[in-house]
Formats: C-alpha cells, structure tokens, sequence
C-alpha cells in the first residue's frame, strides 16, 4: 500500500507536484498518465525512494520512502537514464542486478531477451535507443519488485517490441502479482493493461479511478444544436463542435440509461468517448481556465 499525504515537491519556483494525496493499494497495475511537465515523473521519483518531497509524506507499507534502503530494495524504478554504466555488456548488467535484487529472474531476463530480440553481448554504449528501452524492460520486469515503477518506458521501442512487452507484462503480473505503475502518454494502446488510471495535470490529481468505470465516463450527444443544448443542461461539458446547425458536445457521464432513451427518442445520437479523447478533454484546458 502506497499513501501519499499533501506531497509537494518544488525545484526553486517551480511547484511540480503540488499537494497530493493518493492512496494505492497493492498488487494493481496502475497508468499514470499526464501531459508533459505536470509531475509524473517528479512523483514517482518520491515513490522510488528517490527524491523528498518539499512537503508532505510518501508511506510504502507503513514506513516513510525517501532514501529508505528496505524500502528502496523492494523497488523498481525504470526511467530513460537506466542507471546502468554505458562500458557494460547487457550480460553484466544483468549479473550486477541480480546481485542486487532477490526476487530476480535470471532465466525470466534471458527469455525476455529471446523473445525482444536484445543480444546480451552487446555493449549498453551501442544499444540504438529502443534497445536501450527494451534493457529497462527487461530489468524492470525480472527485477520482480512488488514496487515496480517503469516511466514511459518504451521510448524508441517500435510498435512489435511494445505489444510482445504489455503481453509480457501482464502475463508476469498475473503470475507474480505486485504493484505496477506505467507512466505513459500511448494511452488507448495501454489502456487495456491497466486496473486503474490516474490523471495529473498540473501538479495536481485530476482523476484516480478504475479503468472501467472511466471507460464510461465521456458521452458525446450530437444532434440539431437547440436540441443537444437542451439535453445538456444540468451536465458538465467537456467539450463542443458546431457546424451547420449540428452541435455535438461532450458530456462528463455517465449518463442514466433512461435519460439517453429519452434523448433518442428526441433524434438524439450518443456515443462512447474513448479514453484518449476523455484524457484530452480533461487536460487541455488552458491555464487561464483553471486559476
Ligand atoms: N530537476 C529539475 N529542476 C527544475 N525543474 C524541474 C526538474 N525536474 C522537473 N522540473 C520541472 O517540474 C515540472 C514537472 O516535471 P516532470 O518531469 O515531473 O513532469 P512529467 O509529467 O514527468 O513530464 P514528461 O511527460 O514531459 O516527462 C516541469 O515543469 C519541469 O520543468
């Protein structure tokens, strides 16, 4: 159980993360996803162990995080940086992990490298970009952390290396389940992995919920504009388009069922909104809009 109580974290003037609060039981795969510079990275770092918040406290079962070696042993943190020397092969980092890790997998990390196509001779220093992401994968997946944090981990992976790594990853957690977050901004191809979505924006948590329940969550009515006006009223719009007298809006749902039988009896069209576009309706708007 991860708790995260009125954590703030600053560089100079900049607030990154500002005043959250999240409770994350374990053993769920969470995404977290966020436009660029609204805090992912920033929070998982204070997840990690690696970095004290400004203000505020991050508890991993029970005990305070930051720079905390029990803690720190039972947690993975993926990110570009690798942490890892360039001069080694793959093969070493792999032995040095190992040394460091109990729960690691060695013939786990040996069938990722078969089935991402990573030659363990080759030096970190002449990985291509992708590689060097599949490294991390493979580290963070057969490190077997029960906190395993991998931030945007697939950067430069092709779209072959990402599909044979969600596979990977969900069929590894379900057979050792342990907390999992992905930071990622690939939402729709992801989307399916995770049990629960948080949204930041900002600095600050726009939404924690399960997948399913904000699968539901966006509805578009569209319709003649007098109508779809009408129908909207009491409801928070997300979004809107007009265009010769049609008007479609986006409404934050859902909606009851007798309430869009009523709207399509009245010529009403309703439609799903997928999570890519709730998390674009969600996060664009503009900073004016939210001081
Ligand atoms: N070391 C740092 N020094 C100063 N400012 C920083 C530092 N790290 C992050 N920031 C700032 O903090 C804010 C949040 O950055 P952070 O990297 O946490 O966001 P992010 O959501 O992970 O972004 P992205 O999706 O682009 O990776 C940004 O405004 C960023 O410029």
């Amino acid at each position: 159980m991860i708790e995260v109580r009125g954590v703030t974290i600053r560089y100079g003037r900049t607030v990154a993360v500002d005043d959250v609060d999240l409770t994350l039981p374990a053993d769920t795969i969470y995404g977290l996803l966020g436009r660029n510079g609204s805090g992912k990275t920033s929070l998982l770092s204070a997840l990690a162990c690696y970095r004290k918040p400004t203000t505020g406290t991050v508890l991993v079962d029970g005990e305070e995080a930051f720079e905390n070696p029990r803690i720190a042993r039972r947690t993975s943190f993926i990110r570009d940086t690798l942490d890892v020397q360039d001069g080694y092969r793959v093969s070493a980092a792999f032995c040095l992990t190992e040394s460091l890790r109990p729960g690691w997998d060695a013939e786990y990390a040996g069938k990722l490298a078969d089935v991402l196509q990573l030659d363990t001779r080759k030096r970190i220093s002449a990985l291509s970009r992708g590689q060097r992401s599949v490294l991390g994968v493979i580290l963070g997946l057969a490190t077997r952390a029960p906190l395993t944090i991998l931030d945007e981990p697939y950067l430069g992976m092709d779209a072959v290396a990402r599909t044979l790594f969600y596979r990977e990853l969900l069929a590894d957690y379900l057979a050792h389940p342990r907390t999992i977050i992905l930071s990622t901004h690939l939402i729709e191809e992801v989307a399916e992995l995770f049990e629960r979505i948080i949204i930041m924006d900002r600095g600050r948590i726009l939404l924690h919920d399960e997948t399913d329940a904000l699968r539901g969550r966006g509805v578009t009515v569209t319709g003649p504009a007098e109508r779809v006006t009408a129908f909207a009223h009491g409801h928070t719009v997300l979004g809107e388009q007009s265009l010769a007298g049609v008007r479609a809006l986006t409404l934050d749902g859902p909606l009851d069922p007798d309430e869009i039988a009523r709207g399509e009896r009245d010529g009403l069209a309703f439609g799903p909104l997928g999570l890519q576009d709730l998390f674009v309706h969600l996060t664009s708007q503009p900073l004016e809009a939210t001081r």
